[in-house]
């Protein structure tokens, strides 16, 4: 299957939206999704993945957010690349988001490429796919599209929702939103709001996308191309913000790649020069030109105190949830700072909240690594929320 769907990702994301992978369960909503633009998207559907059982009781569900170009699988192969799921270092049976003692659900978010509706899905206005005509979404409107898949699992109350970067922002939502559906949060390497810088560097990837002739004002997949290169320099750029100095220097250094001296041209003379070039060209091979576009935009759009009046706090005024708000020292996109005022804003607001700041060169992309601080504070947070929760102890 990899080898089949890989190299066209914008077909298919298509391919998904249209026909969804045989792993992947999807929810075709029987009313609109009211979006923050004012539009009614109908239909619409949502891809995802469930792991572990639901207990009777249905408290056991623990519901993970994806970031940007993350999707639902969290931990079975992924169908396009053929890789592990994005989180399997957190995710598992005797992992500390344990699948043998919850029911962990994942969804591809409004927006995206793998399965939900999208840019690329066909807008049943035209018969066409969406491409620009898609309305542009927010984060909360990520929240009510999984809000209704939750209501369609028949689940009331989440016993946690958790994610990292724009994971976060859904976690935080999901409290502002639905406060009495969220006993545990766990935001990590988040903000409460997308910074000027951050939103600077989602504007040049998103030029850099625009001002490629493939791009077609985004009628791409009609033309049958994609722009490959712009969506490449995209990613390039933004993945330089994923790591740190420290960590690029530890991993390449001035090193050369494949030579021991200058070629005197523009060939990928450096170690970093060559890496960036290959995560840029596999990226092209996994995501869709088009939801890069609205899903940077949901981020850059997010500011949950704007919400409330200017009062972050007021985001979290009649949440009983149990917080573990968690950052890292080297990430320079969602610097501790930001998570620092979250953490302010949740004690201003009564709220109970410990936090974590683990030190690591690792930077922003740290959640998604083998970081054994984050594998042990999301454990020893989930058990206590657990016992709190009163979920019965795991049979040993
Ligand atoms: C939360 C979610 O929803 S997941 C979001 C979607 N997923 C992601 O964003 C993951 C993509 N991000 C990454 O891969 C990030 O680099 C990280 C930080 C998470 C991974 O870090 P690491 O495991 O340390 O991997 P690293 O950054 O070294 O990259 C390894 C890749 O670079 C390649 N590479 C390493 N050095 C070089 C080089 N000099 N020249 C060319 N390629 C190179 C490797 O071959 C490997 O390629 P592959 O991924 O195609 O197998
Ligand atoms: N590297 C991750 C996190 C970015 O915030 C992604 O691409 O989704």
């Amino acid at each position: 299957m990899a080898a089949e769907v890989a190299g066209t990702i914008s077909r298919a994301a298509r391919r998904e939206a249209e026909e969804p992978h045989s792993l992947v369960a999807r929810f075709d909503a029987d009313r609109p999704l009211s979006l923050d633009c004012g539009v009614d998207l109908s239909p619409f559907q949502i891809a995802y993945q469930t792991y572990g059982t639901l207990n009777e009781e249905r408290s056991n569900a623990i519901l993970l957010c994806h970031a940007l170009t993350g999707d639902q699988h969290v931990f079975n192969t992924h169908p396009v690349t053929g890789k592990p799921g994005w989180w399997t270092t957190m995710v598992g049976p005797g992992k500390p988001i344990d699948t043998d003692r919850f029911f962990v659900i994942c969804s591809n978010v409004i927006g995206g490429c793998m399965g939900s509706t999208g840019p690329a899905s066909t807008n049943p206005a035209t018969g066409r796919p969406y491409g620009l005509d898609f309305p542009v979404v927010t984060i909360r409107d990520m929240v009510r599209a999984q809000a209704m898949l939750v209501d369609h699992l028949g689940i009331e109350k989440l016993f946690c929702v958790a994610g990292g970067s724009m994971g976060g922002m859904q976690v935080l939502q999901w409290v502002a939103s639905y406060p009495e559906r969220v006993f545990s949060a766990l935001p990590i390497a988040t903000g409460a709001k997308h910074s000027a810088q951050n939103i600077a560097f989602h504007e040049v990837g998103r030029q850099a996308i625009m001002a490629d002739p493939d791009w077609h004002h985004g009628r791409y997949l009609d033309q049958d191309t994609i722009p490959r290169k712009g969506l490449a320099v995209a990613r390039m750029a933004a993945h330089i913000t994923y790591l740190s100095e420290p960590a690029l220097q530890r991993k390449f250094g001035r090193n050369y790649q494949d030579r021991d001296r200058p070629t005197f041209t523009f060939d990928a003379d450096f170690q970093v020069e060559s890496y960036l070039r290959h995560q840029g060209s596999s990226f092209v091979e996994r995501f869709d030109a088009n939801s890069y576009l609205y899903v940077t935009r949901a981020m850059d759009y997010f500011d949950l105190g704007d919400d409330f009046g200017g009062v972050l706090g007021e985001a979290f005024r009649d949440a009983k949830t149990h917080f573990c708000v968690v950052s890292f020292t080297s990430d320079w996109l969602f610097p501790t700072a930001d998570s620092r005022a979250i953490v302010h804003a949740l004690n201003a607001s009564g709220a109970r909240v410990s936090f974590v700041e683990i030190a690591t060169d690792k930077g922003h992309d740290a959640f998604l690594l083998n970081e054994p601080e984050l594998i042990a504070t999301t454990g020893g947070f989930l058990s206590a929320a657990a016992r709190a929760h009163g979920l019965p102890e795991k049979d040993t």
